[in-house]
């Protein structure tokens, strides 16, 4: 089966447009003011208008107000929220988009444990833990922490690139995997040959 893929942290059309070609099923956009891949509701709803039909839009966002949720994804013409800080599941569940989980990985988390509490969750987005950074810090954590058989489908994230993607996938078979800085330029500004080879590792996991 094949893996999905999600591009965060676009902030330009033009990036936005490479990741369509390219095949990834959604990118994702960071209203999270301090980020330097931050973006105005504004901003993305134009990358929005110009996405070819079938590629998901994400909104990232780290304890929000639910009225910034409500903004940003009526503006940009969200499918799916994506919370990266202490939102409790109460928090998530009270709007109308479904929403993935954000977790930072540590050791002495039972990650069985929030599976359950977030269980109306369309998934749970496994990422790396760096004190004081809520995501996109291009770190990768230790896989062998998520345990077999997850019971919702699960987005690994956290570091990814053309050089560890097939590892990671072979290894944890997740549902999808997201990634930033692994195939940026800079931040905020992606890379079309990092796209492309990240995709075709993604591809090359088909038969696995
Ligand atoms: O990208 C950011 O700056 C960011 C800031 C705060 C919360 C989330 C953020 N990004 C989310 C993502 O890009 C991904 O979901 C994930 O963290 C993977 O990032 P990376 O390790 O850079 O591939």
């Amino acid at each position: 089966m094949s893996v999905r893929v999600k591009i965060c942290g676009i902030t330009r059309v033009e990036d936005a447009l490479v990741a369509a070609q390219y095949g990834a099923d959604a990118i994702g956009f960071v209203f999270w003011r301090q980020s330097a891949r931050s973006i105005s509701p504004a901003q993305a709803r134009e990358i929005v208008l110009r996405l070819p039909p079938f590629v998901n839009v994400v909104g990232v966002y780290v304890d929000p107000s639910p009225e910034w949720v409500e903004e940003t994804s009526i503006t940009a013409g969200l499918s799916l929220l994506q919370f990266h800080g202490e939102e409790t599941p109460e928090f998530c569940n009270q709007f109308k988009l479904p929403y993935i989980k954000a977790l930072r990985v540590r050791r002495e988390m039972d990650l069985l444990q929030y599976a359950e509490l977030y269980q109306n969750a369309k998934g749970l987005l496994l990422d790396a833990y760096t004190a004081g950074m809520p995501g996109g810090t291009g770190q990768v954590f230790d896989w062998s922490l998520i345990p077999t058989d997850f019971p919702l489908p699960l987005v690994l994230s956290g570091g990814l690139n053309s050089d560890n993607v097939v590892n990671a996938i072979r290894q944890v078979r997740p549902w999808a995997v997201d990634v930033s800085s692994g195939v940026e330029a800079t931040k905020g500004i992606k890379d079309v040959n990092k796209i492309s080879a990240f995709m075709q590792g993604v591809k090359n996991c088909e038969d696995l």
